[in-house]
């Protein structure tokens, strides 16, 4: 079996995906026509054609304007199905996914809209595709602290639906020591914690989203290969990186994805997974993920099948659970 037919099969779980970033331009016309929004495109090639970043406020631009069309908890449904529906057909099993409520509701849309349709689309998902997931709230971080309280206070009434919180959107200026307090308080709500670091910003926010954040999750992670004693740490302390190759790519994060760190990240034994972040953005699900990945730089089976089962051991499902999923994966990767 070639390597792609290996990766295509194998049981995965993704952890490190922006709903928002799946609106794929077919939806985003469908959407602005139901709900008669304007874009400021004139067919599904010119949005492609637009999507030409050189950092990442290029992307977040676009990409929060993108979010206009969303507004009805139908369309959040929509949204969240279709990505299920293609994850599925990459064999993701699993999917613990962000939202970025303030996109919304500073535009009027209320937090119970966003939150009730994303989770009538992940009901549907295990329903008619048997795949599983999580919902993790994102606070934008270019935004306030007093900001990211009041989304939080906005969830409350939803909390039991919700694994973890998140940290996104403009990294350099915003670091996690920004949002120490808002973490402690979404800690003692019994949420798991996730943090965007190192993906433009320096290794010391890294060190802040571990010593401040508390983070049980990393996101991205990958300017802590600058710091040699930061990465001894993350390894001692098992911290699962979720890291998006393709994204990586778009966003100028890495040149070419020859020089792409993950090669060296599992030589050095850090917890590595791949992950889509915005496919819709960014040319690829998962599988393409780990394709490109590995045609690059040489993945071999058993590396492959390492960030598959370190994407399970990461996710915050049971331990009962993840250890029933890991097993899918050990028994694929005999068969
Ligand atoms: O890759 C990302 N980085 C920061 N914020 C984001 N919001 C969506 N995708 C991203
Ligand atoms: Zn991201």
């Amino acid at each position: 079996m070639s390597l792609d037919a290996y990766i295509a099969g194998l049981p995965k779980a993704e952890l490190h995906l922006h709903i928002e970033g799946s609106l794929e331009p077919e939806l985003m016309f469908e959407l602005a026509q139901r709900n008669g929004v304007a874009i400021p495109f004139d067919s599904v090639e010119a949005v492609r054609a637009a999507y030409d970043f050189s950092n990442l406020q290029d992307f977040l631009d676009i990409y929060y304007a993108g979010a206009n069309v969303l507004l009805t908890r139908r369309d959040f449904e929509d949204l969240a199905f279709a990505y299920f529906r293609r994850a599925a057909a990459d064999n993701v099993r699993h999917a613990e996914i962000f939202f970025d409520p303030q996109t919304h509701t500073d535009r009027g849309v209320p937090f119970g809209v966003v939150a009730e349709g994303l989770i009538a689309g992940m009901d549907r998902a295990k329903a008619e595709l048997g795949v599983t997931s999580g919902l993790i709230l994102s606070f934008l971080r270019h935004l306030s602290e007093a900001e990211a309280f009041a989304t939080l206070e906005m969830a409350r009434p939803y909390l039991h639906h919700f694994v973890g919180v998140g940290l996104d959107s403009s990294e350099v200026g915003h670091p996690p020591s920004k949002f120490q307090r808002v973490f402690a308080a979404a800690r003692e709500l019994g949420l798991k914690l996730c943090a965007h670091a190192g993906e433009e910003g320096p290794p010391a926010y890294v060190h802040e989203a571990l010593d401040l954040l508390h983070i049980d999750r990393m996101d991205h992670g990958n300017r802590s290969m600058e710091d040699e004693a930061l990465v001894e740490r993350l390894v001692a302390e098992q911290m699962t990186l979720t890291v998006c190759p393709l994204s990586n790519l778009k966003l100028c994060v890495v040149k070419d994805l020859k020089d792409h760190p993950v090669p060296e990240m599992l030589r050095r034994g850090l917890h590595v997974t791949l992950n889509s972040d915005d496919p819709a953005y960014f040319g690829g699900y998962v599988n393409e993920n780990y394709r490109q990945l590995a045609a690059a730089v040489g993945l071999t089976r058993e590396q492959v099948t390492q960030m598959a089962r370190n994407s399970f051991e990461g996710s915050f499902m049971s331990e009962a659970e993840k250890a029933a999923r890991v097993a899918e994966v050990e028994a694929y990767a005999a068969s």
